[in-house]
């Protein structure tokens, strides 16, 4: 696989960092979440595929040595918390990297590493109201939304730190030396909707929220409740798909308004809905499928792993629990990821094989789990 031999440390972290460490450990690397210890009753990382866990006592200073240690052999580290919190324990980069220059240091925060709010907590909806992006979404005449918890924590966070750790290995492999990325995901989130601050010139957000061309206000950028309570979505923004919708919906563009007569998009919205709510989401798929009108099918989950395209392309896969999660994306001819199909690791169930494995004897393992600054935990334990 294309990072097979990159050696990952993930301090464990709530929704973000996790995704980060998955894709690297999806796509080959050899990533270590490093849970705490003593260990929590339930582990909060849903997104362990691929990674094996360590449970550490950072607080401890046998701990954060060990932790200098794994660094010392690393080399990515990924830490999620709010700034000041690496250095309180003498593990800034300052530190890290000192002792190894190679080190990629991945800091990935809500707000960034300065700043007024960079030590303040925060959630994913409040890094996308900072960026910005959150006065844009939501319907007309409705509060700003937040699409669950997508886009700052995963898109503007996980993703964006996993490029820049891609981005500073390349460079590495030119000046030799690692680097400190500071991943904010307000910042990521901003950076991810340059196409809204882009197109302001053109126009595209001059309505109020709810009322523009992408964000619910046109009829033909939709979505609509079919009769057996499921729901189409419509993308038909060009105006030869525009006329393939129209001709699916049964309707005569020459009787119709302008496609782009604002004014008239509420009515016109109206009786799509109309047309929408006589049919089934199949009767739909048959009308629509095959054609260029921009019309597909709302999916749950369930349907969308048992769809005949998702199926041809191996979009889903299963782990030996019998779960269904998305393949990892995108696809690479030569060098795909492989994911695990195994389930996620308890925490601390490879402690001692990654304690080892980064050079440590069995003595010094010894002494680090009598005076509890390590846990084990064994498969059986959890069962
Ligand atoms: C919307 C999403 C989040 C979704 C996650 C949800 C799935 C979960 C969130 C809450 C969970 C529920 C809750 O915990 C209650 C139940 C618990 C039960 O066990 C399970 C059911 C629960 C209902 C549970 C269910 C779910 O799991 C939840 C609902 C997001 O937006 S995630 C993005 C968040 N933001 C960031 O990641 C940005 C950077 N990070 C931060 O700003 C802060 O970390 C954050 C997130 C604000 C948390 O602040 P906190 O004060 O808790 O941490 P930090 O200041 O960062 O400091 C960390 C401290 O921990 C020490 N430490 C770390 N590792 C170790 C170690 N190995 N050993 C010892 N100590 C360690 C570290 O030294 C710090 O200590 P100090 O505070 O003393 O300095």
């Amino acid at each position: 696989m294309a990072l097979s031999g990159l050696r990952v440390l993930e301090l464990a972290g709530l929704a973000p960092a996790p995704l980060c460490g998955m894709i690297l450990a999806d796509f080959g690397a050899c990533v270590v979440r490093v849970d705490r210890a003593p260990r929590s009753a339930v582990a909060v990382d849903v997104q362990g595929r691929g990674k094996r866990s360590l449970a550490l006592d950072l607080k401890r200073p046998p701990g954060a040595a060990t932790l200098r240690r794994l660094c010392g052999g690393a080399d990515v580290l990924i830490e999620p918390f709010r700034h000041g919190v690496m250095e309180k324990l003498g593990l800034g980069p300052e530190v890290l990297m000192h002792e190894n220059p190679r080190l990629i240091y991945a800091r990935l925060t809500g707000f960034g590493q300065t700043g007024k709010y960079a030590k303040s907590a925060g959630h994913d909806i409040n890094y996308v109201a900072l960026s910005g992006v959150l006065s844009k979404l939501g319907r007309k005449s409705e509060n700003p939304y937040a699409p669950v918890n997508l886009l700052a924590d995963f898109a503007g966070g996980g993703v964006l730190c996993a490029m820049g750790i891609l981005i500073a290995l390349y460079e590495r492999t030119k000046s030799g030396k690692g680097q400190i990325i500071d991943a904010s995901m307000v910042e990521g989130i901003a950076y991810i909707s340059s196409f809204l601050w882009k197109t302001q010139s053109l126009g595209f957000w001059n309505r109020p929220r709810g009322e523009n061309l992408l964000d619910s206000g046109a009829p033909f950028y939709e979505t609509y409740r079919t009769s057996d309570g499921k729901f189409m979505a419509v993308g038909a923004l060009e105006p030869q798909f525009y006329e393939q919708l129209l001709k699916g919906l049964g309707l005569d563009s020459d009787k119709l308004p302008d496609q782009l007569s604002f004014s008239d998009w509420p009515e016109m919205k109206k009786m799509f809905a109309s047309i929408f709510a006589k049919k089934t989401q199949t009767e739909w798929c048959r009308i629509f499928d095959g054609t260029d009108a921009c019309v597909t099918p709302v999916l749950s989950f369930d349907d969308a792993a048992s769809h005949q395209h998702n199926k041809q392309r191996s979009s889903f896969i299963k782990n030996d629990q019998e779960e269904i999660s998305p393949r990892p994306a995108p696809l690479l001819s030569r060098t795909p990821a492989v994911p695990s199909l195994k389930r996620d690791p308890f925490i601390g169930e490879h402690t001692e094989e990654i304690l080892l494995e980064y050079g440590f004897t069995k003595n010094e393992i010894a002494q680090l789990y009598s005076d509890k600054v390590i846990e084990f935990n064994k498969p059986k334990a959890n069962l």
